[in-house]
């Protein structure tokens, strides 16, 4: 099989993604970064009842005719109320009642005035000017009417849409069901960080990096741990999570090595769809479908796994949530650094995008990951490309 192109993998990754449909209802708190399933409609209108802007008094306007600071309008003041509180009775022209920021405003009145403008003496309120009908006046429903589609279907649920939505009472909400990720590693090489480090050994840290990248896209991957160099027993594993799982990611074991498993794996339990593509780092990387789950087995070494996360599956997630920011990511600019190495095969390399200008650290190899963690970009640069110069023009995507 030859190796095919970045695009060309993705589209037939994308063939093998269908995109989900299953509805699901959650507590609203937990729908940050859900899918709403159903346009979310008002059933009343918010606020529910006219209420005050401010702390003061209300009353009807008209009785504040020709007031000036000479000869202020007078009002008795026959009660009071708090936000929460419900003043039922009518107040007469004449009266008035004091209420606080958020009270509903009582039948008779159309006004509220501010309570460091008017002068009280012995139960009457003292107001200096006129005011007008509705001045001061917040209306039921300002905020959303009744009937309105106050988040529609298909929407990401931000902080604001969950405040919209609580405002409008609604304790759960209908989302689509979120793909379901397992992810494991393979190698006899890995240990766990917590457990000590033998001879010959090293700390599994695909696992940590690519369940982190899934949970900041605000998906729960399943981590199923360590798979061992051992092609019968990593192929139940992942068999076993057919009809549970929509998408099992993998990194290691996928060049021509000795222990380079999943090939048998794939061979034992599924269909492969590719093997390589023409890409640096992360070339060796393995698709394949086992029913109608998908599995992506990235290559092993840490930033070639990190970088084809993003690359390859980060669209099928996309995919199956209905979304697509990949086109959204796709970044410009300089470099502020030179590049040395000619790049025969198309090459991503990562870097910090700011402002036009991409900054790449000095280590950049596939084996290691640490000068990833202040990247927030990978460059895209072509096959055939040269040595490049700092200040050279070039294209990246985001991550
Ligand atoms: N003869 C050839 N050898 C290699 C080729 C090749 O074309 N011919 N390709 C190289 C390239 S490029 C890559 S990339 C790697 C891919 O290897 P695998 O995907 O099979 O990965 P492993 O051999 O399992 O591991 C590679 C490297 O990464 C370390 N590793 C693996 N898993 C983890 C983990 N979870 N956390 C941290 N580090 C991990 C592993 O110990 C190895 O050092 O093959 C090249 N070889
Ligand atoms: O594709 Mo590999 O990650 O370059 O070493």
């Amino acid at each position: 099989m030859q190796d095919i192109s970045l695009e060309q993998a993705i589209s037939v990754l994308l063939e093998h993604t269908k995109k989900i449909e299953a509805v699901e209802e959650v507590p609203l708190l937990e729908a940050l970064g859900r899918v709403l399933a159903e346009d979310a409609v008002a059933t009343f209108d918010n606020p529910p009842f006219d209420r005050s802007p401010l702390d003061g008094y209300t009353f009807a306007a008209a009785g504040t005719k020709g007031a000036t600071k000479e000869a202020p309008a007078a009002f008795t003041v026959i009660g009071e109320e708090c936000a929460g509180d419900f003043f039922a009775a009518e107040v007469p022209a004449g009266s008035a009642v004091r209420l606080m920021t958020g009270a509903a405003i009582p039948k008779g009145c159309d006004c509220v005035v501010r309570q460091e403008d008017v002068t009280v003496e012995d139960g009457r309120i003292f107001v200096p000017y006129e005011l007008h009908h509705h001045e001061n006046y917040c209306f039921a429903g300002e905020d959303v009417r009744k009937g309105t589609r106050a988040v529609e279907r298909g929407t990401e649920l931000t902080a604001a849409h969950l405040g919209v939505l609580a405002s409008l009472g609604f304790g759960t909400v209908k989302v689509l069901r979120r793909p379901r990720v397992a992810i494991a590693s393979t190698g006899d090489e890995l240990v766990l960080p917590g457990e000590p480090l033998r001879p010959g050994k090293i700390y599994n840290s695909n696992l940590y990096a690519l369940a982190g990248r899934l949970r900041e896209m605000g998906f729960c991957p399943e981590v199923i741990g360590i798979l061992p160099d051992d092609a019968q027993q990593a192929a139940s594993v992942i068999a076993g999570c057919r009809g549970k799982v929509d998408l099992f990611l993998t990194t290691g074991g996928v060049s021509v090595g000795k222990k380079d498993i999943m090939h048998e794996v794939v061979r034992l339990i599924g269909t492969r769809l590719f093997w390589r593509v023409c890409i640096k780092p992360g070339a060796p990387v393995i698709a394949y479908t086992v029913g109608d789950m998908l599995g992506i087995a990235l290559s092993g070494n840490p930033f070639a796994s990190y970088a084809t996360f993003e690359l390859l599956t980060r669209p099928v997630l996309e995919a199956f949530s209905g979304r697509s920011s990949v086109a959204g990511r796709a970044v410009e600019g300089f470099l502020a650094d030179a590049f040395p190495k000619p790049s025969y095969g198309r090459r991503f390399i990562r870097a910090h995008y700011e402002a036009g200008i991409f900054e790449i650290p000095a280590q950049h190899d596939s084996g290691s990951l640490f000068s990833a963690a202040g990247c927030n970009a990978l460059i895209d640069i072509p096959a055939g490309t040269g040595p490049l110069m700092a200040g050279t023009r070039v294209k990246g995507v985001l991550l």
